[in-house]
C-alpha cells in the first residue's frame, strides 16, 4: 500500500471495517543534569493547564524557535499504550528531557491502515492491553504539565468520527494536546477537521508523499499547520536500511512551495540516517518504528525505558 498524500489516496487502503463513510482513502527542555535523561523532566511551578492558553507553545512556533538557533526539529513517535498506558506516561518524559521537540503519540487502532508490522503489533498489544482514548486523554492530563515539549497526537480518522470531530477537538485541547496528525483524511475533506482545530487551537499536519502530484502537494502544503511531513518512501511505516536519495529533490521542490517547516519520516532509524536528512535541508526528523521496537521488545518496562533514553540521546547527538 503506498501513501499518496494528505490524503494518503483513494485505492491505496484497504476499506475501513468499521466506518463506511470513510472508504474512500485513509491515509494518510530540556533542563540539563547530569546523569540520566529521566531524571532531568522539567516540572512546571504550576502544574495546571489552561484550556485556552497552552502553556507549552505549539508546533510551529517549536519550528520557529528552533529555525532562529539553527537546529532542525527531532520528533519521535510512539504508540500509546505499549506495553501500558503507565510505561507511555514514562516514556514521555524521558523523551521530553532527553531534547525531543515534538512528540508524536499515537492513538492506537484496530486497522492501521498506514502502518507496518512493528506499530501494527504495538496497536494490537495496546489495545489487547485494555487502552482506549479517554485513558489515553486521562494520562495525558496527568503528564503534559509535566513536560516541556508540545505532543502531536497521531490518529486515525475512524476514533475521531465516532467520537464526533468538535467533541474530540475539545477534549484533545483540554489535554493539553497542541496538534493533530491524521494520515487518512484526503485533502479534500480535511476542512471540517481544520476548522474544528483552528477553534481549539490545534494544528492539523497534512502529509504529502513521493507519489503526490506537485499541484497537489503545494495546496497540501498550503493547507497545513504546524509543519509538512513528507512521507520519505511509498509504503507502510517501518524502519529501513537507508533513507531514499530522492528526499532531498523532494524537499526542494515543498520548499519552492512553501515557507512552513518540512519534517521528514518513514523509514528513519539510525543517527546517520538523522544526519543525512537533516544535510539535506529538512527542517525536522521523525522517528517511529524503531522507537516502537525498542518499548515492544524490552524484556520489561524498565529496560524499555533505559533503551529509550539511550536510543534518543544517539539520534538527538546527530542533530
Ligand atoms: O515508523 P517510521 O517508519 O519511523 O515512520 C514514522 C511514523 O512512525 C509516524 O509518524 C507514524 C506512525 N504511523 C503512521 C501512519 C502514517 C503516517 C505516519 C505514521
Amino acid at each position: 500500500m503506498a501513501l499518496s498524500g494528505a490524503g494518503l489516496n483513494a485505492g491505496c487502503f484497504r476499506q475501513l471495517k468499521q466506518n463506511p463513510q470513510s472508504q474512500s482513502s485513509l491515509l494518510p527542555r530540556r533542563f540539563g543534569l547530569s546523569t540520566s535523561c529521566i531524571t532531568r523532566s522539567f516540572k512546571p511551578p504550576t502544574a495546571t493547564l489552561s484550556s485556552t492558553v497552552p502553556a507549552i507553545v505549539g508546533l510551529s512556533e517549536t519550528f520557529s524557535k528552533l529555525k532562529k538557533q539553527g537546529k532542525v526539529a527531532f520528533v519521535p513517535y510512539i504508540t500509546a499504550g505499549d506495553p501500558d498506558l503507565s510505561t507511555t506516561a514514562e516514556a514521555l518524559k524521558v523523551l521530553d528531557a532527553c531534547g525531543s521537540d515534538i512528540i508524536e503519540l499515537g492513538v492506537p487502532y484496530s486497522d492501521p491502515l498506514a502502518d507496518g508490522p512493528v506499530i501494527q503489533a504495538a496497536s494490537t498489544r495496546s489495545l489487547a492491553g485494555g487502552t482506549n482514548f479517554d485513558k489515553i486523554i486521562s494520562m495525558l492530563k496527568d503528564v503534559i504539565p509535566q513536560l516541556s515539549c508540545p505532543i502531536a497526537l497521531f490518529s486515525y480518522y475512524n476514533p475521531i468520527l465516532k467520537r464526533g470531530v468538535d467533541k474530540f477537538m475539545i477534549t484533545v485541547r483540554d489535554a493539553g494536546i497542541h496538534g493533530l496528525v491524521v494520515p487518512d483524511v484526503p485533502l479534500e475533506e480535511t476542512e471540517i477537521l481544520r476548522k474544528q482545530a483552528t477553534k481549539n487551537q490545534l494544528e492539523l499536519v497534512l502529509l504529502t508523499t513521493p507519489t503526490t502530484p506537485t499541484a497537489r502537494m503545494k495546496a497540501i502544503a498550503e493547507a497545513s499547520e504546524g509543519f509538512v511531513y513528507l512521507v520519505s518512501s511509498v509504503g507502510v511505516t517501518g524502519a529501513r536500511a537507508s533513507v531514499s536519495k530522492h528526499v532531498q529533490s523532494l524537499l526542494t521542490d515543498i520548499k519552492e512551495a512553501t515557507r512552513k517547516p518540512v519534517a521528514v519520516g518513514f523509514g528513519i532509524s539510525k543517527p546517520e540516517h538523522v544526519q543525512q536528512v537533516a544535510g539535506w535541508g529538512a527542517d525536522g526528523v521523525i522517528v517511529g518504528s524503531a522507537m516502537v521496537r525498542i518499548l515492544g521488545e524490552a524484556k520489561s518496562p524498565e529496560e524499555g525505558l533505559k533503551e529509550l533514553e539511550i536510543f534518543t540521546k544517539s539520534l538527538k547527538a546527530a542533530l
